[in-house]
């Protein structure tokens, strides 16, 4: 026996016995997690792959340079399902013909397929997890609490823009150039804290800087993620500057809510001792608490996940809006008719909100032109599922379905914008039709799938458009707008399927004197709690 056979195990017989079992247990994890992320991150087999056209690309590389293109080529190129190979290994898109199939199977899991995509089971996505471990609170929440309270909500809503348009937009009677999303954000950030976190905290500058901050961070620390190579994701995480900010915000966010929470105790047990009922508040702080009754839940991560669903997708519509309205201003006088007919009547209430039927066809048309992806219908296939014309969807598949945003058997000259399509198409329909710019059906679903009663639909979408209508009403009423033309930077971007507008993207604003009082004239503490 030569030197080199006898000294390896002489070497492993010098290590102590118990760190022989780490260095094995190691060794198996390593061995493990790399068998995983070939499976899983293997191609599916019976599907074909899409590529960009005419390009060459590998199928990974045309997924991350162009999307959409690689989807719609796929479209083109085949008539039935096909996969593309993301960053997190292949999905499977189905055309727009398999959405009324697959709405509500019980063989697809909405949140299993978001697991994978957003890295819930590493630290820092405390968010994401939160809407995992709990996959029905937070929707039940909003589905059942906000619902309930939309009146209420309606009137937090018009207090809150009224104070935050004043800071934000200025009063400036002369054109001004604003870098118009930053503002958008600083807006909807304030108005949904105001309705997830009630009044001190909803103007508390650090959770707003939180709030506007966290949803950029996540996504983009599950973009950085996404972009590893798999093998590297568990010890990358630790170092990558976005998941260090988003584990930061946790922890800051931890102390705002717990302060709040406390405040709330304290001034409960001081009415109690008084013989006072401590008032119901009604935001979603209070709501959770109700609609989770006794369960342990982490209210921080919630508030994070809920912030996380909603800023960011609003600013983005909000966003979009103003950019229409300024490409297409003949539509601003007829927009401010309507409101000031709305509100001129009977103020501001729910009612109102609905009233605005043309906002709500000019909000349903900017979706349909600029949605915030051409798919939609993530899912996971958790047990083997065979659909009518015989495609069989394998287990642990992933998938998405194609919509039909710019279909001319849909919408006639598509390409076009027409801020009373819905309203027309409304009139011509029963009252429970799909043209509300809530509604969703199986062509048009920015606000996830399918008609009113899909299990996914998102559950926020009656907050975003009374979000919407609010802040529309006002930015319209007491401001002008009108296009930047020294801003030449391109308007929109792709983030994977996701499109989005430029952050820098800038507008032209000034005041004007609104034609009625916008503004509520109550005390701001009557109109926080509930009767
Ligand atoms: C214009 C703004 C918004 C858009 C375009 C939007 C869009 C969507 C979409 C496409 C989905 C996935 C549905 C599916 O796959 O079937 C979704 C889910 C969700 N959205 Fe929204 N959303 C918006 C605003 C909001 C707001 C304001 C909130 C919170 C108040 C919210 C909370 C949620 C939640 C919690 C889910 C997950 C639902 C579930 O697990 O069943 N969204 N949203």
């Amino acid at each position: 026996m030569n030197s080199t056979t006898y000294s390896i195990p002489l070497a492993i017989g010098a290590i102590p016995p118990y760190l022989q079992f780490v260095a094995f247990g190691c060794v198996l994890a390593v061995g493990y997690n790399i068998w995983w992320a070939l499976v899983s991150e293997r191609r599916l087999p019976g599907f074909p792959v899409a590529t960009l056209e005419g390009q060459g690309l590998p199928p990974k590389e045309s997924y991350f340079k162009d999307a959409s293109g690689t989807i719609a080529s796929g479209l083109k190129a085949y008539a039935g399902p096909f996969q593309i190979i993301t960053g997190t290994g292949p999905k499977i898109v189905l055309p727009n013909k398999y959405a009324d199939e697959l709405r509500n199977r019980p063989e697809l899991d909405f949140n299993e397929a978001f697991r994978k995509d957003f890295f819930a089971h590493y630290s820092g996505f405390d968010g994401f997890r939160a809407s995992l471990d709990n996959p029905t609170l937070i929707p039940s929440t909003l589905r059942v609490k906000l619902t309930q309270s939309l009146g209420l909500v309606t009137n937090h809503l018009v207090d809150e823009a009224t104070s935050a348009l004043h800071q934000l937009y200025g009063e400036d009677r002369e054109w001004q150039s604003i870098a118009v999303k930053q503002h958008n954000l600083n807006l909807v950030a304030r108005l949904s804290s105001r309705v997830f976190l009630g009044r001190p905290i909803c103007r508390n500058e650090q959770w707003l800087e939180i709030a506007k901050n966290h949803t950029v961070d996540s996504f983009l620390a599950a973009r950085d993620l996404r972009a590893q190579h798999f093998f590297m994701r568990p010890i990358m995480h630790y170092f990558m500057p976005h998941n260090k900010n988003i584990q930061r915000h946790y922890t800051d966010a931890k102390r705002i809510i717990s302060t709040e929470v406390e405040r709330r105790k304290i001034r409960a047990q001081i009415l109690l001792e008084a013989g006072d009922k401590p008032p119901k508040v009604s935001d979603a702080i209070g709501w959770m608490v109700e609609m989770a009754g006794g369960k342990k839940v982490d209210y921080v991560a919630a508030q994070l996940s809920l912030t996380v669903a909603s800023i960011h997708a609003t600013t983005e519509a909000l966003t979009i809006a103003l950019l229409d309205l300024v490409s297409h201003p003949e539509i601003i006088p007829q927009l401010r008719k309507e409101i000031i007919e709305v509100l001129g009547d009977a103020g501001w209430s729910k009612q109102a909100l609905y009233k605005m039927k043309l906002m709500d066809s000019f909000l349903k048309e900017s979706q349909r032109l600029h949605p915030p992806s051409d798919v939609s219908m993530n899912r996971k296939v958790m047990r083997r599922l065979t659909l009518s014309d015989g495609t069989v969807l394998p287990k642990g598949a992933r998938l998405m379905v194609a919509a039909r945003f710019r279909d001319a058997e849909i919408y006639p000259e598509p390409d076009a914008f027409d801020a009373t399509r819905f309203l027309r198409l409304l009139n011509n329909t029963s009252s429970n039709s799909p043209h509300h710019y809530v509604s969703t059906s199986a062509e048009m679903f920015a606000f996830g799938t399918i008609r009113c009663h899909g299990k996914h639909a998102c559950p926020g979408r009656f907050l975003a458009s009374a979000e919407l209508k609010i802040a529309l009403s006002h930015m319209l009423l007491k401001y002008d707008w009108k296009l930047d033309k020294s801003d030449t930077m391109p308007r929109f971007f792709a983030n994977e399927t996701a499109h989005m507008t430029n952050p820098g993207l800038k507008l032209m604003v000034r005041r004007r004197t609104e034609e009625i009082n916008l503004d509520l004239d109550v005390d701001p503490d009557l109109i926080d709690v509930e009767d």
